[in-house]
């Protein structure tokens, strides 16, 4: 779990109680209830003994957090979206966990799918149901959005043999994602629609869920399975864990309502990942400018799966514009919203956004401030540097009338000055220059400065545990040793009290109705990424782009390469249903085809995310299905073999509609040129009639 993600961070706590008690069978409760008892006895007894504090420190970090009119948000830089490490902490009684269940009925003919996502990371719970092609591109697309740690599925996939999907499966999914199959009896449509009526954090909303959803029996049988597998897990890190969850954010996600992009278009279009080098430019991060985690995980979602509901989109594009406007104002809110200091200043100058607007002051979340407000000291924020976040950690929660927490505090701060007046001592007494350090596993230790031109230095033997750096000598004393395992001891002291202090803050904000918590993670990552759009639309000069149902883009750039290739010629595209929808460019060796054709695929995506476009003008359709195969790269030629694109050309054939996009760069090149003229124009053919784009 990463400390800075607030959807993490809330579900921690508030998630954990008693286990899905009704809706298990008995045996597998008892099961649950002993690995409860288990994982709780070892909590007290590691509580008790452990003195390490970097293995302490997970509930002051979150204390760090709750600052003064922040509510929870925390900034912290360069956090990896999903962290596949399972790793888990007396505090969190989570871990990085996403549990994917596909339920398929292997030996019907059609590829109806059901699928349900458990992220353990956001404490969301997402279900779909749908008729995938005949390569499990959509479950595969899927996949790749939430990178799954475990995927979930029928023993009858299989077992007597593999099922298609499962063999497709195993050959297209990371090393680090692990299969489970579980017994068939488990994926049950009632048991999953008793479940997410028990689970579902937002009651209120059951009524409205329960018309979207009670005739998916595929994608309710998938959410029993999940949750069957969750309480099952025999893996202890696991189950240590995720049993003690009973609420999440469940959504049901209709596939008509994101654009289809398959997972060989993702890697061609370097959608999140350079093709060539790891840490190269992608779209996303090109576009990301975001300041928290939620908003990059929201932005990365989103070119996965743009929108294809154009009011949803124009509201998106109607916001970014407007904040792009009122630069003031967009200047106020990225600063606020890399600070997290004062949401409420922040938010009331939000005027584009009235739902936005009224989750933010709702009266709830006014009553969590002031809780925590009661409980955090206003001053205390983040600290990179360990001392100082120690320091931090140690007076983060006000003392109140806890005697004990004052007492524990003069005594870690008379040893720190101990130390530090020790410190000073040995540097007069040995004329040295000694500076000091600190680190967590280590505590104080010395640096003493080597003189200049030499690079041996010879020290009393008071000095231990020496270790040559490059312009000082580090080290330690004997003395020093036992003040630091005294201020080690001190420390503790503090968190374990403060601590306690945090439990009791949350047993009260656990009274209110959370569910607003997770709508304001949920508004402030749509706001981070409305906001990165607006500055992208001032540093790039993009357009807002309007939606019909043709194509017209007036000098249109590459988002990434203008910003590299000087002068960037910018290119006219034009699209119209029925004449002009179908387009062959030629042009001689490296004149720009294939940089244009992405341009075009990379300029519909942005448009439907809601992002603002780099082109003066632009009019496009919206697009439910993207295919691009292209080939910018001279040795992929040699390498892709004929019936290898024609595998690929068929997949596309099969799938395509009239709202789909397909771009094919350099369409039959591993054929001779009179048979791959005639296939290319039969291609050609089958697509106008299709009337795709
Ligand atoms: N619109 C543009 N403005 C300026 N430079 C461009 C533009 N488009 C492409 N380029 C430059 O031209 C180079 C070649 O582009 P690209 O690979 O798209 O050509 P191509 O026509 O597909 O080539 P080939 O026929 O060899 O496949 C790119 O690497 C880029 O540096």
């Amino acid at each position: 779990m990463e400390p800075s993600n607030l959807s993490s961070f809330l579900n921690t706590k508030f998630f954990e109680t008693d286990v899905l008690k009704e809706n298990v069978e008995k045996t597998q409760y008892d099961n649950v209830k002993r690995k409860t008892k288990l994982y709780l006895d070892s909590i007290k007894k590691k509580f008790l003994q452990d003195t390490s504090s970097s293995k302490k420190t997970p509930a002051i970090n979150k204390s760090l957090f709750i600052q003064k009119n922040a509510l929870f948000i925390h900034k912290k830089s360069n956090t990896p979206q999903i962290s596949r490490n399972i790793t888990t902490s007396k505090w969190s009684n989570t871990i990085d966990t996403i549990i994917f269940a596909i339920f398929e009925t292997p030996n019907t003919l059609s590829n109806k799918i059901g699928s349900c996502i458990v992220n353990f990371n956001t404490g969301e719970l997402i279900f779909s149901e749908m008729i995938d092609t005949s390569i499990f591109i959509r479950i595969l697309h899927k996949i790749q959005v939430y990178e799954p740690t475990f995927i979930v599925t029928p023993s009858s996939s299989s077992s007597p043999y593999y099922s298609k999907l499962i063999t497709i499966l195993k050959n297209n999914i990371p090393e680090c994602t692990k299969m489970k199959h579980i017994p068939n009896k488990t994926f049950s449509s009632e048991k999953g629609f008793e479940l997410i009526k028990e689970h579902t954090i937002e009651k209120e909303k059951f009524d409205s869920l329960y018309e979207e959803i009670h005739e998916k029996k595929y994608a309710l049988a998938a959410v029993s399975g999940a949750m069957w597998f969750i309480m099952n897990n025999f893996d202890q890190k696991i189950s240590n864990s995720t049993f003690a969850f009973r609420y999440f954010r469940i959504r049901f996600e209709n596939p008509e309502d994101t654009m289809l992009i398959d997972s060989q278009t993702i890697r061609t279009l370097e959608l999140v990942e350079n093709k060539n080098e790891k840490t190269g430019l992608s779209l996303f991060s090109f576009l990301n400018s975001t300041c928290t985690p939620m908003g990059k995980r929201l932005l990365r979602n989103n070119i996965l799966q743009p929108l294809t509901h154009q009011k949803n989109i124009m509201l998106r594009l109607e916001s970014a514009f407007e904040l792009a406007k009122k630069r003031d104002i967009l200047t106020d809110t990225t600063k606020e919203l890399k600070t997290f200091e004062d949401l409420d200043k922040l938010f009331s100058k939000l005027l584009f956004s009235n739902k936005i607007r009224n989750i933010l002051s709702s009266e709830t979340l006014l009553g969590i401030t002031d809780l925590v407000n009661t409980y955090i000291n206003e001053d205390c924020i983040w600290a990179n540097n360990s001392y100082e976040l120690q320091k931090q950690k140690c007076y983060a929660v006000k003392s109140g009338s806890n005697g004990l927490l004052k007492v524990s505090r003069e005594v870690y701060r008379n040893i720190l000055n101990e130390i530090l007046e020790d410190i000073k001592m040995l540097s007069t007494k040995y004329h040295h220059n000694i500076a000091h350090g600190y680190e967590t596993k280590r505590g104080f230790f010395l640096k003493i400065k080597k003189p200049v031109n030499s690079k041996i230095i010879d020290l009393p033997s008071i000095f231990i545990n020496k270790s040559n750096k490059k312009s000082y000598i580090e080290c330690s004393t004997i003395n020093l040793l036992k003040a630091n395992a005294r201020l080690h001891e001190a420390f503790n002291e503090v968190l374990l009290i403060s601590e306690q202090i945090i439990d009791d803050l949350f047993d009260k904000i656990k009274n209110k109705n959370i569910s607003s918590l997770f709508m304001l993670a949920e508004a402030i990552a749509m706001l981070d990424m409305l906001c990165c759009f607006a500055s992208n639309t001032i540093k790039y000069k993009y357009c807002k782009p309007v939606f019909a149902d043709f194509l017209y883009v007036k000098k249109s750039r590459h988002p990434i390469l203008e910003n590299h290739i000087s002068p960037f010629i910018s290119n006219d595209i034009l699209s119209i249903k029925g004449s002009s929808n179908f387009h062959i460019i030629t042009g001689c060796n490296a004149s720009g085809k294939s940089v244009y054709l992405k341009q075009i695929a990379l300029l519909s995506i942005m448009a439907q995310i809601g992002c603002l476009i780099p082109a003066t003008s632009g009019t496009l359709p919206i697009f439910k299905k993207l295919h691009a195969r292209i080939c910018n790269d001279s040795m992929e030629i040699n390498k892709s073999n004929f019936a290898f694109e024609m595998k690929e050309i068929i997949y596309y054939l099969e799938n395509i509609s009239c709202d789909s996009l397909l771009i094919i760069d350099e369409l039959c090149r591993g054929s001779d040129i009179n048979q791959g003229l005639a296939l290319a124009l039969s291609i050609v053919e089958y697509m106008l009639n299709i009337n795709s784009t």
